[in-house]
């Protein structure tokens, strides 16, 4: 497994001018938005007095985080919040970014963090549960740099699924949701953005000794036994 991100990784350097890209199109895109000042100290002060405990869940496009995140709310009491999903929300709300946030989608790219991580936090605040599972996120560097300065918070653990490309194809192809990035052209981008900028945090968290590599290969419930023994060693998360 380790051999497989530090190759993956390596692409990297090759899809350079992406990420370049991202970051330009980033920076055009939201001009305008705010930079938020931290208001959540570690401390946990916005939690009732608990410090949050916060997963973060990464994977490919169709690698199963979503369905993960439901067995992990199911058995460990955990709050989902899904990035893309309060994304989606805010196009189906007609908001101010609703319609910048729909186009970005549409191109497998990334929205700008301050808007993602503002979403998340919102979220977080107003949650009445410390045990956070947030899916999909973060997606980039900036993403994870963003989270960190807003939120002053950290992982205390990261799931990564790890699927073979053609089965994450196979799985979103299928996936039937209506979702308007789940055609051939979108997935194709979403999976080169995966690749050249989600790879990196992945590592990242690797060096830090925070991740849990899942092989997201077999049927949701096989999955879900190797997801099972990371929150069970958490007697407190036993519902
Ligand atoms: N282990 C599995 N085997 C086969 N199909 C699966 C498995 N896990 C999930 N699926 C199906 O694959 C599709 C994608 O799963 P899911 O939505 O959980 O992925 P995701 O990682 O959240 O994707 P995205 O990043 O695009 O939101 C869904 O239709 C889901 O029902
Ligand atoms: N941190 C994130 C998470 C998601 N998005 C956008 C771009 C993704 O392709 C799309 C769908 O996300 P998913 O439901 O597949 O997790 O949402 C983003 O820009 N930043
Ligand atoms: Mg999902």
């Amino acid at each position: 497994m380790w051999r497989r991100v530090a190759s993956l990784s390596s692409l990297i350097s090759s899809k350079r001018s992406s990420t370049l890209n991202q970051a330009a199109y980033s920076f055009k895109f939201f001009e305008s938005f705010t930079t938020e000042t931290p208001t959540q100290g570690k401390d946990g002060r916005f939690f009732k007095g608990k410090t949050p405990f916060i997963t973060f869940v990464l994977g490919g496009p169709g690698s199963g985080k979503g369905t993960q995140c439901e067995k992990i709310v199911e058995n460990f009491g955990f709050t989902h919040l899904s990035a893309g999903d309060l994304l989606r929300r805010e196009i189906i709300s007609n908001t101010e970014y609703g319609a910048k946030i729909l186009d970005t989608i549409k191109e497998g790219k990334i929205v700008p963090s301050e808007v993602t991580v503002k979403l998340i936090r919102k979220e977080m605040e107003s949650s009445d549960n410390y045990k956070f599972l947030i899916d999909g996120f973060p997606r980039s560097e900036e993403n994870r740099i963003a989270f960190e300065r807003i939120t002053e918070a950290d992982p205390d653990i990261v799931l990564f699924f790890d699927c073979p490309e053609e089965e994450m194809v196979k799985r979103v192809l299928n996936r039937n949701q209506g979702r308007v990035d789940d055609n051939i052209d979108t997935i194709r981008k979403r999976l080169k953005i995966f690749e050249s900028l989600n790879l990196p945090v992945v590592n990242y968290y690797s060096k830090r000794g925070k991740l849990y590599t899942i092989n997201a290969v077999g049927t949701a419930d096989e999955i879900f036994e190797q997801v099972r023994p990371v929150f069970a060693a958490h007697e407190e998360f036993s519902t």
